[in-house]
């Protein structure tokens, strides 16, 4: 390649990023360093839609700025199309569209002249507007204040905003935020669009892990700035393989005779109360029952599931601050 950005091989044909231990410190306004990246690192696989999750300031937000070019990074490397960055972002930038910390429109405009003042920084023209507002489904609104939107159709057109220069790859920030059951679905069913019909790449930061669950192919977890899980989504539920789950009358006592047994029990609803949801395989049954008879304590009913993406999520935080509690949100100190 001869295009003057550093280190500029092409990686593997089907990856489109790759952070390598990148490391982001911040200085907060009390002279303390914030280490909101710890040796981060993660793939984006061309032509799927990955999610990014984690707890509330874990980092996701300071990676996708780092992918980006909004902070500059202390160590490690982020490779985009091949391009090392940040030497390489003015090749990259235009190959992706983004979403990050909202939309920023004029209230009193229209959504579709908000997006053609939008376009006229990218060089596009009324076509793609017209275009990105039906590929969100916003034409019926699209002469429409701004103002008068409501948060799912702000997000919408966030995101037709992120599309006008046909962008290879979406990134998004937790882009489903606060939006109805619809709204979220419609979301959903865009990102599926955008890669089975114009083989995009999406990467989108949630907490909705349901629909991370529908519409990603691939997961990263990160916690405390280190990626403690990064894999396709049907590894990760096949892996998760089941739960048991059990009804018992009295569950904190039952909670805690299994978790004193080193099990990892989440306390869920279901349909007749609370319920103890038990990671483990099958053939683990008995055990729990004879455990927990050893306590006289007896399930009225014991059942499996497969685990979701939630079980997985929180499998694998609780298992991340076992192995290394919180110390705060890696707040160093000086
Ligand atoms: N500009 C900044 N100055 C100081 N600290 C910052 C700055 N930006 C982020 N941080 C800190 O870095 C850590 C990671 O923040 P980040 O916003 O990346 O997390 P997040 O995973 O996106 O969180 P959320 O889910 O709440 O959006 C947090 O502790 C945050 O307070």
């Amino acid at each position: 390649m001869t295009d003057g950005s550093t280190a500029v091989e092409e990686g593997p044909a089907c990856e489109l990023v790759r952070f390598d231990s990148v490391v982001k410190r911040f200085r907060t306004s009390l002279g303390r360093r914030q280490t909101a990246l710890d040796g981060f690192s993660m793939t984006v696989p061309r032509g799927s839609v990955v999610g990014l999750l984690g707890p509330n300031g874990s980092g996701k937000t300071t990676a996708l700025k780092a992918l980006l070019g909004l902070v500059r990074t202390d160590a490690g490397t982020i490779q985009a199309f091949g391009h090392q960055l940040p030497a390489g972002q003015k090749f990259v930038a235009p190959r992706i569209g983004a979403l990050i910390e909202g939309p920023a429109f004029t209230a009193s405009l229209s959504g579709e002249h908000n997006l053609r003042l939008f376009g006229e920084l990218h060089g596009v023209g009324a076509g793609a507007v017209a275009e990105v507002l039906e590929l969100v489904g916003l034409t019926h609104a699209a002469r429409r204040p701004f103002s008068g939107y409501s948060l799912g159709m702000k997000q919408r057109l966030g995101v037709a905003g992120a599309l006008l220069a046909a962008p290879e790859l979406l990134v998004l920030d937790e882009p489903m935020n606060g939006l109805d059951p619809e709204a979220v679905r419609d979301m959903r069913e865009l990102f599926t669009r955008l890669r089975d019909e114009r083989g995009m790449t999406v990467v989108v930061s949630s907490h909705i892990l349901a629909e991370v669950e529908m519409v990603c192919d691939r997961v990263t977890i990160v916690r405390h700035g280190k990626v403690i899980c990064d894999a396709p989504v049907s590894e990760l539920l096949d892996r998760g393989a089941v739960r048991t789950v059990v009804r018992i009358q009295d569950v904190s006592a039952a909670r805690s005779v299994l978790e004193s047994a080193g099990l990892t029990v989440t306390v869920a609803a279901g349909p007749h109360g609370s319920e103890l949801h038990v990671d483990g395989a099958p053939g683990r049954d008995a055990g729990l029952v004879k455990l927990l008879a050893e306590h006289r304590l007896y399930p009225e009913e014991l059942r499996v599931r497969q685990a979701s993406l939630e079980d997985v999520y929180i499998t694998a935080i609780r298992k991340a601050d076992a192995a290394q509690p919180a110390t705060g949100s890696a707040a160093d100190g000086d």
